[in-house]
């Protein structure tokens, strides 16, 4: 039977928040696996993509308003009515294209058919009162941090740390970016063909294609609204989803063919894949990781995009190579777990996932990483340290510990392995900095440290 992309929706909201922050899982492995499987229509995949998204993305808002025309708290209500209400309350707030009586019907019947069918009378008429009468009046709290938090949906405490920083204006501005669609952006698989011909062949097949600013490779696809899946060359390896600061920060190690990498935290290849391009699928990329997993999907992606210069090493920590006495590395790429910042437009679930204390335990993770990843290096190797994340404490602060503890390391200006367009991100002391802008690169930090000769 076709899937119903609300009712799944409201499922995998269900699954997300059955355990508490710090434990939920990534909602797009949830989503990957959910809406898996040839019965699904294309189009409805990508409307419980963004039902999913979009209920998370706003998800105190929509609490606050439904909230308001259930005259009590939705707490009372058990979790499963509570997400077909958000998901349906999401389409009334903000989806223009999906007519009201629509979202309220396919809610109201799918609480009727579920085990609290007895909700179903009030959800019609929360649901009904919500599209009459809307949100209802802006919070008019005294604190601007409480009032911008509730406004652009996000917990007080970050909006707090980042209004500390970057004053409110600042803060304000991030905010609002991180409640707009990031877009789709490929890598041409430059070992296959140039971004051009990737360009055209897009075209050709009526797609939307133009050339990335900043990122050589870069392709981005503005009006793409299906399943990344369905982009023509994707499954032949011509290339692949990776937006244009991760491609920057490949560049920033800048290796040469024939070299020996290890690209330390490898995850699914994003990296390894283009550093592997990037030195003409010559040499050696080493990638490690605990998750076995990913290393299987980074296999995966290798092998799709042709690539030879890859070897998967067992799933582990890397650190271990250290006590296998494997020969040194020309270059080692640390892109470090994080917080994940930088990266909220495009996983709405870290707003609610993460906790101040996050920030430092994973800035001790990270020191710790890069200090293990030191001594693989040989002499006047290169060391890059990159996360998807804008605090201090995991950028600029990492990398000063490191350094004070490393008599006769140095800090490499990134801006000369960089397209010039790209160097506007590039700060005084020469990392590679990326604060997100309306459709613009995701929020990213790199740095490049050279060991002694
Ligand atoms: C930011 S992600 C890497 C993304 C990847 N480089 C890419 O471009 O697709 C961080 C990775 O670090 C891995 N990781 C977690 N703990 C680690 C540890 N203690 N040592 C090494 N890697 C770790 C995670 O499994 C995750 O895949």
């Amino acid at each position: 039977m076709r899937p119903s992309p609300r009712r799944r929706a409201a499922e995998i909201l269900l699954a997300w928040e059955a355990e508490g922050p710090g434990r939920r899982p990534p909602l797009e492995r949830l989503l990957e696996r959910e809406t898996a499987g040839a019965a699904w229509d294309p189009r409805d995949r990508a409307l419980c993509r963004e039902l999913v998204l979009g209920v998370v993305r706003w998800r105190s808002r929509i609490d606050a308003a439904v909230d308001r025309c259930l005259h009590g708290p939705a707490r009372r209500l058990s979790p499963r009515v509570r997400q077909h209400l958000r998901v349906a309350a999401y389409q009334v707030l903000f989806l223009d294209r999906v007519p009201d009586r629509a979202a309220v019907h396919e809610a109201v019947a799918a609480v009727k058919a579920g085990p609290e069918r007895r909700a179903a009378g009030l959800v019609n008429a929360v649901l009904r009162r919500l599209a009459r009468e809307g949100e209802g009046p802006p919070h008019a709290g005294a604190d601007p941090v409480e009032r911008l938090a509730r406004e652009t949906a996000h917990p007080a405490w970050m909006v707090r740390r980042w209004a500390g920083r970057l004053g409110l204006e600042a803060a304000a501005a991030l905010c609002r970016t991180n409640n707009t669609r990031a877009p789709l952006t490929l890598r041409a698989n430059t070992r296959r063909l140039s971004r051009s011909v990737l360009l055209d062949r897009l075209q050709d097949a009526g797609i939307e294609a133009v050339p990335g600013g900043l990122a050589p490779e870069a392709v981005v696809l503005p009006g793409w609204r299906g399943d990344p899946a369905e982009i023509p060359g994707l499954a032949e390896g011509l290339c692949l989803v990776q937006d244009e600061a991760a491609q920057l920060v490949s560049h920033c190690l800048a290796p040469a063919p024939g070299e020996a990498v290890l690209d330390a935290c490898a995850g699914v290849g994003g990296k390894t894949t283009h550093i592997a391009a990037l030195m003409d699928d010559r040499g050696r990329v080493a990638a490690a990781d605990p998750d076995a997993g990913r290393l299987g999907r980074l296999a995966e992606n290798a092998r799709r995009l042709g690539l030879r210069a890859v070897e998967i090493l067992p799933p582990g920590d890397f650190r271990r190579l250290r006590a296998a006495g494997r020969p040194a590395f020309d270059r080692i790429l640390v892109d470090a777990p994080c917080s994940g910042l930088g990266v909220i437009r495009r996983h709405p679930d870290i707003k609610w996932n993460r906790t101040p204390a996050d920030v430092p335990r994973l800035a001790a993770l990270q020191l710790d990483l890069l200090r293990g990843a030191a001594p693989l290096l040989r002499p006047g190797g290169r060391l890059a340290y990159a996360t998807c994340t804008l605090e201090p404490e995991e950028t600029s602060g990492v990398v000063r510990a490191f350094l004070e503890a490393a008599p006769g390391w140095r800090l490499v200006p990134v801006a000369a392995a960089l397209p010039p367009a790209a160097r506007r991100f590039v700060t005084p002391d020469g990392c590679l900095e990326i604060r997100p802008e309306p459709g613009g690169p995701d929020g990213f930090f790199a740095a490049v440290m050279e060991a002694p000769a």
